[in-house]
């Protein structure tokens, strides 16, 4: 981070309602309570859904291993819930580790000698893998074999293991930062999209009777709308709404009562939080709607720009809040108008982002 001050600090992105990223062990083990467990509880990405389900069914009549599958999206949008899916529907063990835990080339050969034949291998931010890692990786995705080197000096020697066919998934926010050879050896790319606001409707129901909570169709939908696309941020806020239910109300989550503790929350009604709104006012207000490069903006509203860029931006942008231009980031007519503004004369339009 570069820049301290009272203001700038005071809400780390860890500490916001709306962060798509996983919070607290106690937010770890309600997830996996939610988690739905099959492609057909799976709600939404129905492209990515249905292609898996073929592969998956091919791949289980030869009795072969699935072909490595790399996830890759914004956070929250359920890649890890699709690689625990993927191993029971092949009906498979999952071993799961990521990117910065495997330090040694050593760690990685470990875990995959001991797969068992079409095993899944689950490596959670697998763009973070040092390059001595993921030179061991190449042969194995390839092959199933592995070359690891016996002792030290004149006396080493490379010796080759054969490992048990199987199905590597990797997930990753950034695809961009995988390198090529990496990035070619999987066989099947899922690109994870934000949520209709149907699918997450449908998804606050379904956690609303897993929680045992009342939510009416219009409450689930309330939340749903202001969960910017994403299912984990959905499942907090629909958590937060029901305490406020039950102290406030009589527990029932109906439309007015999800609204209402929303504004107390602080997600306004497009469902965009403090930090957002912060983005975007640092935007029109210190840099006259831009275009200003991503490390100013850092700078200027104390979050590291990794965050900006893999957790604030991608909605915003999407959404048409944000245009992404090789000369910096711009704000548009519908982010003016958002904080209240008029829209100067040259703002740009609705959506889109002109670097690709
Ligand atoms: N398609 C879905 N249907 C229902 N619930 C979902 C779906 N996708 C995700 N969820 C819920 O959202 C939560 C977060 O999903 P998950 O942990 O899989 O996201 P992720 O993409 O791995 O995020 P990160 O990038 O932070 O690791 C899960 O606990 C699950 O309950
Ligand atoms: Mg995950």
């Amino acid at each position: 981070m570069a820049i301290h001050s009272e203001s700038l600090t005071s809400s780390p992105a860890s500490a916001r309602l709306v962060t798509p990223q996983s919070a607290s062990p106690n937010e770890d083990s309600i997830e996996r309570a939610l988690r739905p467990r099959s492609l057909a509880d799976y709600t939404g990405q129905r492209r990515v859904c249905e292609q898996l389900e073929i592969f998956i069914q091919a791949a289980r009549k030869r009795q072969e291993s699935l072909d490595h599958v790399l996830l890759f999206g914004p956070p929250g949008l359920g890649k890890t819930t699709l690689a625990h899916i993927i191993a029971n529907e092949m009906g498979v063990q999952m071993r799961q580790t990521s990117g910065p835990v495997l330090e040694r080339p050593g760690d990685l050969a470990a875990l995959l000698t001991n797969l068992e034949r079409n095993d899944v291998l689950f490596i959670d931010e697998i763009h973070r893998l040092s390059p001595v890692v993921e030179e061991i990786l190449y042969p194995a995705l390839e092959d199933f074999q592995i070359d690891i080197l016996i002792g030290e000096g004149p006396a080493a020697r490379s010796v080759k293991i054969d490992l048990q066919p199987f199905t590597l998934v990797g997930a990753t926010t950034r695809a961009g930062m995988l390198t090529n050879p990496l990035r070619d050896r999987f066989g099947i790319v899922s690109r994870l999209e934000f949520y209709s606001a149907e699918d997450l409707t449908h998804i606050v129901a379904r956690s609303a009777g897993l929680l045992n909570a009342h939510a009416t169709q219009d409450g689930a939908a309330e939340i749903a709308r202001r969960a910017r696309g994403t299912p984990r941020i959905a499942n907090r806020l629909l958590r937060r709404v029901r305490d406020y239910a039950e102290v406030r109300s009589n527990g029932n989550i109906d439309a007015d009562i999800a609204g209402a503790a929303l504004a107390m929350l602080e997600v306004d009604p497009q469902g965009l939080d403090l930090m957002d709104r912060k983005l975007l006012d640092a935007i029109v207000h210190k840099f006259d709607g831009g275009p200003v490069g991503v490390d100013s903006l850092a700078a200027a509203i104390g979050e590291e720009r990794d965050t900006i860029e893999d957790v604030i931006e991608p909605y915003l942008i999407q959404h048409g809040y944000l245009q992404r231009t090789p000369r910096g980031r711009i704000a548009t007519q519908t982010t003016w108008r958002h904080l209240g503004l008029t829209p100067p004369p040259g703002a740009q339009g609705g959506s889109g982002d002109l670097f690709g």
